[in-house]
């Protein structure tokens, strides 16, 4: 079955079973490791510019929350950076763990953060997010690591919805809201070629990933956990099971 999860039956260990690309060359997400990266003097600065008019509505899938955005038109973009053409932001969603000492997917120098932030775009070279999807270039999608620190009152306006997605494949509208507003000071970056880091698990993305963390209270981790609390409890059994990245 097409059930994937984080659960002991259900979890990455399991993709490769209906998602055999699991086991394929450029998968998501690693370890990256600053001493091993290349300067590459060709890259350029990250361009984002987000148009809060085009977010639609906030969603629980089952695995994450999720902010998904209209993109009929280049409102919200991303450009340059390390990629060649314009990409429309699609959605946002984050990655957590059952504690505040692991959650994120990538980690940097094995350093695991509590949460990663993922702004998904696709590469308006070609028709559609699902066209897209399925092309080596097709995907960009921009990383950014959830410290603990300060309370982020932009994260808060995303957890005050949460009432309204308890339960998963609910959703409610949700407009008004910039990602920018997630985003850290700096935008240095680490960037490969890789995957979607969940079934499908496509080899499509760019992955682009901030250096600079973003700061959230322990408090709001935890109630990031709130709207997804079944995947939370398949998952509190099986962390020990889940390799936090493919090395
Ligand atoms: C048919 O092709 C499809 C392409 C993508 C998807 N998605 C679901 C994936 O779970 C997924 C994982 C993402 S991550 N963690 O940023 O690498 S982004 C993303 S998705 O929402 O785009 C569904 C169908
Ligand atoms: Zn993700």
């Amino acid at each position: 079955s097409h059930a994937w999860g984080y659960g002991a039956h259900t979890g990455p260990d399991k993709w490769a079973d209906s998602f055999p690309i699991a086991n394929g060359p450029r998968q998501s997400p690693i370890n990256i490791v600053p001493g091993d990266a290349s300067y590459d003097p060709a890259l350029k600065p990250l361009v984002l510019k987000y148009d809060p008019s085009t977010c639609l509505e906030i969603l629980n899938n089952g695995h994450s929350f999720q902010v998904t955005f209209l993109d009929d038109i280049d409102s919200s973009t991303l450009k340059d950076g390390p990629v060649l053409f314009n990409h429309r932001l699609k959605q946002f969603h984050f990655h957590w763990g059952s504690s505040d000492d692991h959650g994120s997917e990538h980690t940097v120098a094995g350093t695991k953060y509590p949460a990663e932030l993922h702004l998904v775009h696709w590469n308006t070279k070609y028709a559609n997010f699902g066209e897209a999807a399925s092309q080596p270039d097709g995907l960009a999608v921009v990383g950014v690591f959830l410290k603990i620190g300060e309370e982020n009152p932009n994260l808060q306006k995303l957890i005050d919805e949460f009432d309204s997605i308890k339960t998963k494949d609910s959703q409610c509208s949700f407009a008004d809201f910039n990602p920018e507003m997630l985003l850290p000071g700096c935008l240095d970056y680490w960037t490969y070629e890789g995957s979607l880091t969940t079934p499908p698990l496509l080899e499509s993305v760019t992955w682009i990933v901030c250096k600079e963390p973003i700061s959230v209270s322990s408090e709001q981790v935890f109630l990031i956990k709130e709207p997804v609390l079944p995947r939370l409890c398949e998952q509190s059994f099986s962390f020990l099971l889940r390799p936090e990245s493919r090395a």
